[in-house]
């Protein structure tokens, strides 16, 4: 009985000290990971404004969004078109969109931030919403690679900011990295791990380091391979054949480099090269270099380690 007494006790007073649950979450950026993280939000029911710099970017947007949420239907309701037609529906009623951010943030719980990985535009994006988002918002970046702490700096809220890092493509992957720095409250967190788990996924917990989880194991791996490559012992379709068919994985590094966009793995390596010179893992590639220069990034562009031209 004392048991259950102090049980009920510690239940009340952490849900009391919980912010309200999440109801509307604007997303910033229509590009590959916000079309996804809008998906997955309104599929479990949140009310989701999604915005971008341009009404054609975010109308195409909500064109990627259709498309994902059919595979969604066709695999989830195959047995029950009509069940799968009311999902499908209700999903997009969730879902609004803007190109008026502040306007936005002025009425909302969350904001998830999914724009260009650049800490400068993302600092002055962060700091305009937080003169007009109401006191109880949270801000999260889906950064790859940026400090949080960084990122927050240009706010007030620093205890109301953290990461939600998710993975891509967003409907598929099961994972979502929060991420927390030295300011960010238990709360915060713990709601950013409520949402994270209310959106269908798996959250483990990060600190505010290179990479977090996922980023420092994968960067440094793809690296290798380039670098394997670069001294020819072995060729980008065999090396991917090579850890698909002997260590299992689901696409090859070339493969999974291409998807994600060889210039965001360049800024991502840059970036860190940049902070720990010293680390061989982090040393620039003259072949990343080059297909960047020369506008090769990958699935997007139509080429990269591999070509996409129909
Ligand atoms: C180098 C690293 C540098 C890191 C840089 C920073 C990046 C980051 O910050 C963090 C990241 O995201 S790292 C990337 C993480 N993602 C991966 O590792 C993806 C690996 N690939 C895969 O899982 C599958 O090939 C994949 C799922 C993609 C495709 O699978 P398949 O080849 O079997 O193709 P499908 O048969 O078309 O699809 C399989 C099932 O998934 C469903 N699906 C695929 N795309 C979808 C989408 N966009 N929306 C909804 N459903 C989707 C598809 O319907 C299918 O379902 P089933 O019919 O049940 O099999
Ligand atoms: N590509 C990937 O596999 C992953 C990327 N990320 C991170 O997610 C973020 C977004 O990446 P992607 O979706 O791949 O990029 P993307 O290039 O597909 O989309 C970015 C979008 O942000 C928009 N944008 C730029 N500045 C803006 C602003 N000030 N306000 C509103 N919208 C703005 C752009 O118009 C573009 O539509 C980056 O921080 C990236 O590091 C995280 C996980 C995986």
């Amino acid at each position: 009985m004392a048991f259950a007494t102090s049980a009920l006790v510690r239940s009340l007073s952490t849900s009391a000290s919980r912010q309200a649950a999440i109801k509307h979450v604007t997303v910033i950026g229509g590009g590959l990971m916000g079309t996804g993280i809008t998906q997955v939000a309104a599929q479990s029911g949140h009310n989701v404004t999604m915005c971008d710099v341009s009404d054609d970017i975010v109308q195409k947007g909500l064109a990627r969004i259709q498309d994902s949420l059919k595979r969604v239907v066709k695999k989830k309701y195959k047995d029950d078109p009509t069940a799968g037609q009311k999902f499908f529906d209700s999903t997009m009623e969730n879902i609004r969109i803007d190109t008026n951010v502040e306007r936005v943030a002025a009425s909302t719980d969350l904001v998830i931030e999914a724009i260009i990985e650049n800490l400068d535009i993302k600092q002055k994006l962060f700091s305009s919403l937080d003169k007009v988002a109401p006191q109880h918002t949270i801000f999260a970046s889906n950064t790859s690679s940026l400090p949080i702490k960084d990122i927050a700096s240009t706010c007030e809220r620093q205890d109301r900011f953290g990461g939600l890092h998710f993975f891509n493509p967003v409907p598929v992957m099961k994972l979502v990295e929060v991420v927390r720095f030295g300011a960010t409250s238990n709360e915060t967190f713990q709601s950013l791990t409520d949402f994270g788990q209310a959106v269908g996924k798996t959250t483990v917990s990060c600190k505010d380091t290179p990479g977090f989880i996922v980023n420092r194991l994968l960067v440094p791996y793809m690296m290798e391979a380039v670098r394997m490559l670069e001294r020819g012992d072995a060729s980008a379709k065999d090396i991917d054949v090579a850890m698909k068919l002997g260590a299992g994985y689901p696409m090859g590094p070339f493969e999974l480099t291409d998807y994600v966009g060889i210039d965001t793995c360049k800024f991502i390596m840059d970036g860190w090269h940049e902070l720990d010179p010293d680390q061989p893992l982090f040393k620039p590639s003259e072949l990343v270099n080059k297909l960047v220069a020369e506008g090769k990034l990958g699935m997007k562009s139509g080429e990269g380690f591999y070509s996409y031209k129909k």
